[in-house]
């Protein structure tokens, strides 16, 4: 395990040096944690100081973090597609009550034109999080924090001071059983610059398997840098077959590509026998191929496959170890990329304004170099091409030799300019004709307008007095029926009252017929007695 990586601090105690701005940190965390949201913390210093470490202590304050390298993420899309929406709602994990860290590593390392709003997706991020965010980088006066710095708090962190270095590196040696010399260890404090990360691998690189630290181990150190580290990983790739070595040299503090790169370099330097360079080289490509994953991914896993297809997979593309001093040299690539900047910098170019005209990506857009190569050899294509696509001189360069002549540049301008004076006029007499088609239109619609209100005069008139008799017809028709309905009761009535005045009389006579029949049967009665 990396010392680096075993010895990280787990609390503010842990992180040595920087005092005052741990203080200042610590208030931080406490208002964010009693309910006061505070603005964001930009940590900016040195590498290896401590920036990522503060920040990974100050996620253990929270219930959650994400963290995220900003300079891998160098699409807004994909910034805000990450952390945008994580950092708008509180319930970017589980608890939807808590405080979630966000940390965004690099901000500084989001670069130029491949920003692609990079920094916007920062701002934005800044200005509507509502959960604490914690950003890192090493370069202060960075362009790229320019909008950043206002929108922060920004804290300094500062190198960590020798003494402080060495008071850990002896602890550590304690620790490690290392027997060190104290002043072997001073002088690697000393010589780390203040940069806690390479004191504690040059120590883990020395003291490691031997147990021991001295002066001498320094000088040798001290003469090491970065790229003589890498040599020795790749002088051993190459030169052994034993797997645990190989896999030891290749534990150092160097993007691993790089390391690629080298061994790449250096692999027909040493070995002899093309069958065993062309399986070294698969190896190599395979490796690429997890690198390429691994950064399109974010998953660094993917690493761990490369590291052992470029280290143990190349050690034993060979059949025996060569008892030989070889020469290795640096990637040639870089010098290359170094000398070809300018070069790359005119293609992207190039490709980024044919990817914007046409609507395709960058490297289809420079897929078809090879072909406008060609279509440049003609005066004219070349001059329609560049103009469609607005190339300037260098970019035409990048294509042809020859300058455009001036003669065809003169005679397809002129005609250039007069193509545009016909579509001008075309567009004019097209301008005019539909202006005339208008008014014609208008004119047409009025007259069938005025024709359909004279057709439709005399109809209302006559359904106007239609309706008027029938309405006068309907009122007779009524006073009519009303009149036969008063006759109707009428007759009714003097009928009742008839038949009233008769069922009297009939009463009255039956009264009188009672009247008579009594009297007889009076009578009757009385004859009987
Ligand atoms: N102040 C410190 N106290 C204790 N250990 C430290 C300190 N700073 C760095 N280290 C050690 O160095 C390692 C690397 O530190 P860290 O990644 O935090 O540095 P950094 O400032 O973020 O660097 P970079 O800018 O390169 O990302 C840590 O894992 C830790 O072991």
């Amino acid at each position: 395990m990396r010392w680096t990586e075993k010895y990280r601090p787990k609390n503010f105690d842990e992180i040595i040096g920087n005092g005052k701005q741990k203080k200042e940190i610590e208030a931080w965390v406490k208002e964010w944690k009693e309910g006061n949201p505070q603005p964001c913390l930009l940590l900016v210093g040195p590498a290896g100081t401590g920036k990522t470490t503060i920040a990974h202590v100050i996620a253990r304050e929270f219930s959650d973090f994400i963290e995220l390298n900003a300079s891998d993420k160098r699409s807004y899309d994909i910034i805000m597609n990450t952390v945008g929406q994580s950092a708008t709602t509180k319930s970017f994990f589980t608890n939807d009550n808590e405080y979630k860290l966000i940390i965004l590593d690099e901000v500084d390392g989001i670069h130029g034109t491949d920003d692609r709003g990079g920094t916007r997706a920062i701002g934005k991020i800044i200005k509507e999080s509502i959960h604490p965010i914690v950003m890192t980088a090493n370069d202060f006066y960075s362009k790229r924090l320019t909008s950043i710095k206002p929108k922060c708090k920004v804290i300094k962190i500062g190198k960590v001071h020798t003494n402080s270095i060495n008071a850990l590196l002896k602890r550590i040696c304690v620790k490690e059983g290392i027997e060190a010399d104290p002043e072997a260890v001073r002088a690697l404090a000393k010589g780390s610059n203040g940069d806690m990360r390479s004191a504690l691998n040059t120590l883990q690189v020395i003291a490691e398997e031997t147990k021991k630290l001295e002066m001498s181990d320094l000088e040798l150190v001290s003469q090491k840098d970065n790229t003589n580290n890498i040599f020795d990983s790749v002088r051993r790739v190459l030169k052994s077959k034993s797997i645990d070595k190989v896999k030891n040299s290749l534990r150092l503090d160097e993007d691993p590509t790089l390391v690629l790169e080298y061994i790449a370099e250096n692999i027909p330097r040493e070995y002899e026998k093309p069958k065993e360079i062309k399986k070294a080289y698969e190896m190599v490509s395979e490796a690429d191929l997890y690198f390429g994953r691994a950064r399109q991914t974010r998953n660094y896993t993917y690493w761990r496959y490369a590291s052992e297809f470029m280290g143990v997979g190349v050690a034993l593309s060979k059949d025996d170890t060569y008892k030989k001093f070889t020469r290795l040299t640096g990637a040639m690539a870089f010098s290359l990329m170094g000398r070809t900047k300018g070069k790359r910098a005119l293609r992207d170019g190039i490709a980024e304004k044919m990817a914007e005209k046409i609507h395709v990506s960058n490297s289809v857009a420079i897929s078809m170099f090879p072909y406008l190569e060609i279509m440049f050899e003609n005066d004219d294509v070349a001059y329609d091409i560049s103009t469609f696509f607005d190339f300037d001189e260098d970019e035409i360069k990048r294509f042809r030799k020859r300058k455009i002549p001036k003669s065809v540049i003169k005679r397809k301008e002129k005609e250039r300019q007069e193509e545009l004076d016909k579509r001008k006029e075309k567009q004019n007499q097209d301008d005019l004709a539909k202006e005339k088609n208008i008014k014609l239109n208008n004119n047409s619609l009025n007259q069938e307008e005025s024709l359909f209100t004279s057709n439709l005069e005399p109809n209302i008139k006559n359904k106007e007095s239609n309706l008027k008799l029938e309405t006068e017809k309907t009122k007779e028709n009524k006073e009519e029926l009303n009149s036969s309905k008063k006759d109707r009761i009428n007759k009714n009535k003097s009928k009742k009252e008839e038949e009233t005045t008769k069922t009297d009389d009939d009463k009255e006579n039956n009264i009188k017929k009672d009247k008579e029949i009594k009297k007889d049967s009076a009578q009757k009665s009385l004859f009987n007695f």
